[in-house]
C-alpha cells in the first residue's frame, strides 16, 4: 500500500445511531488533508476509528506499516481530552508519550522528546508543570507529544482552535515542514482560512464524504449546501478560492 492511510467503506454507529456512512478516504505521504464539516458530522469519530478506538460496523482502516514505526499514528487530541492537572512537567508529558511498559526512557526517547519540544518552541518551558500553561502552550505540548513518536501519519483534532496568531503560524510552518519531509497529515478544523493555507486537499464530511479535492476546487455551492445545510456565502467561496472577500 503506497498510501499512509486508506479508509474504505467505513460505517460506524455510536449509541445505536449511524455516525459515519460508507466513508472512503486516503492520505498519502506528504499530503495534508483537512477534514471539514459541521458539528456532529463525525470528524472526531473518523479520527478515533483510524486510531482503532472504535469498532467499525463495516469497512476497513489500513495504516501503512511505515506509518506505524512507533506502533500507532501520532494523535493530537482536542485540549480538553488531556489531564492538565496531573503533576507532570512539560518535558515529562512529552517524554511520557514514548513510554513503554516496564522500561524507563532510553537515549532515543530523550532525543525524540528534546527534538519535539524544540520543534514546537517549548524548550524554555520544559520544566514548567503542564497545569501552569496557557491554552496555546497546551496545544503545543499536545503536538510535541505526538511528534515525539516520530509518526509518519499524524492526526490532529482542531489544532488551531483557541491559539493566537504566532502559535497558528508556528503550527502552520511546522505542519508544512513535516509534510515536506513526507509525513501524511489528517486534521479536523473549523477554520476554513487555515485549511486553505495548510491543506493540499479538503474532505467535506457530513456523516458521508460530500467532496474531496484541492481547496480551490471546492467552490460549488451545492457541495456546501450538502455538507453544512447552508449555501456557500461569498465569503466562504472567497476563502476557499483565495480571492478577496466580495464587497
Ligand atoms: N460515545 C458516543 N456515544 C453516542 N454518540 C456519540 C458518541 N460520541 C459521539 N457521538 C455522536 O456522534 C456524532 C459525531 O460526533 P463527532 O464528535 O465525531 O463529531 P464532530 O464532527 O467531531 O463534531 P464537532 O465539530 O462538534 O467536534 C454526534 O452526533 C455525536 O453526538
Amino acid at each position: 500500500m503506497s498510501e499512509a492511510l486508506c479508509v474504505r467503506d467505513l460505517t460506524v454507529s455510536l449509541g445505536g445511531r449511524p455516525v459515519l456512512d460508507k466513508v472512503d478516504l486516503a492520505v498519502g505521504p506528504g499530503e495534508t488533508v483537512g477534514l471539514i464539516g459541521p458539528n456532529g458530522a463525525g470528524k472526531t469519530t473518523l479520527l478515533r476509528a483510524v486510531l482503532g478506538l472504535l469498532k467499525p460496523e463495516t469497512g476497513t482502516v489500513e495504516v501503512s506499516t511505515i506509518a506505524t514505526s512507533t506502533g500507532r499514528p501520532g494523535y493530537v487530541p482536542q485540549k480538553h481530552e488531556f489531564t492538565w492537572d496531573f503533576p507532570i512537567t512539560v518535558h515529562g508529558a512529552v517524554l511520557n508519550a514514548r513510554a513503554r511498559w516496564l522500561r524507563g526512557p532510553n537515549r532515543d526517547d530523550r532525543a525524540a522528546a528534546a527534538d519535539a519540544l524544540d520543534r514546537v518552541g517549548l524548550t524554555d518551558l520544559a520544566r514548567r508543570p503542564v497545569g501552569e500553561l496557557s491554552g496555546g502552550q497546551r496545544q503545543r505540548v499536545l503536538v510535541a507529544r505526538a511528534l515525539a513518536r516520530r509518526p509518519a501519519l499524524l492526526l490532529l483534532d482542531e489544532p488551531f482552535t483557541g491559539v493566537d496568531v504566532p502559535t497558528q503560524e508556528l503550527l502552520t510552518g511546522l505542519l508544512a515542514r513535516l509534510a515536506a519531509d513526507g509525513t501524511a497529515i489528517l486534521m479536523t478544523t473549523h477554520d476554513l482560512a487555515q485549511a486553505r493555507a495548510t491543506c493540499t486537499r479538503i474532505c467535506l464530511l457530513n456523516r458521508a464524504v460530500v467532496a474531496d479535492g484541492p481547496p480551490a476546487e471546492l467552490t460549488d455551492p451545492d457541495l456546501w449546501l450538502r455538507a453544512f445545510g447552508v449555501a456557500a456565502s461569498g465569503e466562504l467561496k472567497a476563502l476557499l478560492s483565495g480571492t478577496e472577500r466580495p464587497q
